[in-house]
């Protein structure tokens, strides 16, 4: 039996990650130009992405409830010969909402798009008694909806849904299109797309001490509930967050940040060597880089110099998936940096507090020679590292580090 996803740009897309690692064991990207091509293919069941999730609906012989309603079909069954529609990306978009206790009730909230999946979130938000509900859109086409330009009028806005395709993957560096300056009352941004993990308007959110969902776990949740369909068979709990677990493994960075001399080089090779990832280090990057040592680089150079080359590393690395990524004490120091860092990547803080300073050649660090030093420095970066981190981890007498701690630190993280 053959599925598929059909849209016109997803070759960026998890589904057959996530299908495959469902049920079926067959699942193809299939990027078409018009909707008609489906037919070519002998499917027994196929998902619908951009932009034909209402193109679909001609094709049908009958949808469910949600569909119908909502005039957006993610799925499709074919059953003697005809084709049947439904909205399972409602379920996901509910799954995810609860999952991440998110409360609508007395909310004023703005959805970004006015495609055919902001019908479906929007379907969702008609039940959840919010107080306001508007679209911003680039071009009107129907009530409740105002364009982007005019998004200054609504300053009393409490949570923010994308439903655009904006930054989507490969398109990561799209222009920002809110300023969120103008939403001064905003404490929650969701945005529906999975791939980046961070989209440029989730970055730009936490920068305003918002905080974020992207749209992973309704990914997963809309194609278990595709799965159950076309297969007449219930998928348990347990393998769906199995399937969780192994996108996160497969798609996200681990990114080590903290002091110099905290283990980010030390810990980030032995989580790597344990978790069977790949490992970089962005000081080992800048010497292969560059062609000199990092103590020659600031001594022929200065340290602006190796600033600038820094930034170009991990300009170079940061759409690695996946992989576990060692960073040198100073990254912080550049907020681009760790912009780049969090599209990809969960950033977790080495907070290191047993640093044993006795037989450290300081030579290899031209910029701490004495334990003042590396004091004078801490409480200079640690409010930095603290507000830049998704996971702080303390490592003392007490707390030793261990790849366990730390997988486990990170396995909490998306578990709430
Ligand atoms: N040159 C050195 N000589 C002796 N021990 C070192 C040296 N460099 C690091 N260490 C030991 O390894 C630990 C972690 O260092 P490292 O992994 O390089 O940290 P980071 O990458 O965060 O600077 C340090 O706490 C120290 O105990
Ligand atoms: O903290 C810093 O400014 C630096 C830390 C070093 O990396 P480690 O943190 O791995 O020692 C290295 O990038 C460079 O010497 C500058
Ligand atoms: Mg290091």
């Amino acid at each position: 039996m053959k599925f598929a996803l059909i849209g016109s740009n997803i070759s960026q897309s998890y589904s057959k990650t996530i299908h495959e690692n469902l049920l079926i064991n067959n699942y193809q990207l299939l990027q078409i130009k018009d909707i008609k091509d489906v037919f070519n293919y002998d499917l027994k069941g196929f998902n619908v992405t951009h932009p034909f999730k209402e193109d679909i609906i001609p094709y049908l012989s009958s949808m469910d409830d949600i569909a119908k309603e909502t005039r957006a079909v993610n799925t499709v069954l074919k059953k003697n010969n005809h084709y049947i529609g439904f909205n399972t990306d409602y379920e996901g978009f509910k799954a995810m909402m609860a999952y991440n206790h998110v409360d609508f009730q007395g909310k004023n909230v703005l959805i970004l798009g006015n495609g055919a999946s902001s019908r479906t979130v929007e379907h969702y938000l008609m039940k959840q008694n919010v107080k306001s509900l508007t679209k911003l859109v680039r071009t009107i086409k129907g009530d409740h909806e105002d364009l982007i330009k005019n998004q200054n009028k609504y300053m009393d806005t409490h949570i923010i849904i994308n439903t655009t395709t904006v930054g989507m993957s490969p398109h990561t560096k799209d222009k920002l299109i809110l300023n969120f300056h103008n939403f001064p009352e905003c404490t929650l941004v969701i945005d529906i797309i999975y791939n980046p993990y961070r989209s440029k308007l989730l970055i730009e959110a936490e920068k305003f001490n918002i905080k974020t969902i992207n749209g992973l776990y309704m990914l997963l949740i809309q194609a278990k509930k595709a799965q159950e369909i076309w297969l007449n068979q219930t998928i348990d709990l347990n393998t769906v967050n199995k399937v969780y677990h192994h996108l996160i493994n497969q798609y996200i960075n681990l990114v080590l940040i903290g002091m110099p001399l905290s283990g980010k080089t030390t810990y980030g090779q032995l989580i790597a060597k344990a978790l069977n990832k790949k490992w970089i280090d962005t000081d080992i990057k800048i010497e292969e880089y560059s062609q000199l040592k990092i103590p020659q680089i600031f001594k022929l150079s200065g340290e602006e110099k190796f600033r600038e080359i820094e930034s170009q590393v991990i300009d170079l690395i940061h759409q690695n998936q996946g992989i576990i990524i060692s960073t040198g004490g100073g990254v912080i120091l550049n907020h681009t940096n760790i912009e780049k860092l969090k599209e990809n990547g969960l950033i977790i803080y080495i907070n290191n507090q047993t640093t044993n300073l006795n037989n450290i050649d300081f030579s290899h660090r031209p910029l701490i020679n004495n334990l003042d030093d590396i004091k004078k420095m801490k409480e200079k970066r640690d409010p930095i590292y603290k507000e830049v981190a998704d996971i702080e981890m303390i490592i003392d007498e007490s707390n030793p580090f261990s790849v366990e701690r730390f997988r486990d630190s990170v396995y909490e993280y998306f578990n709430h």
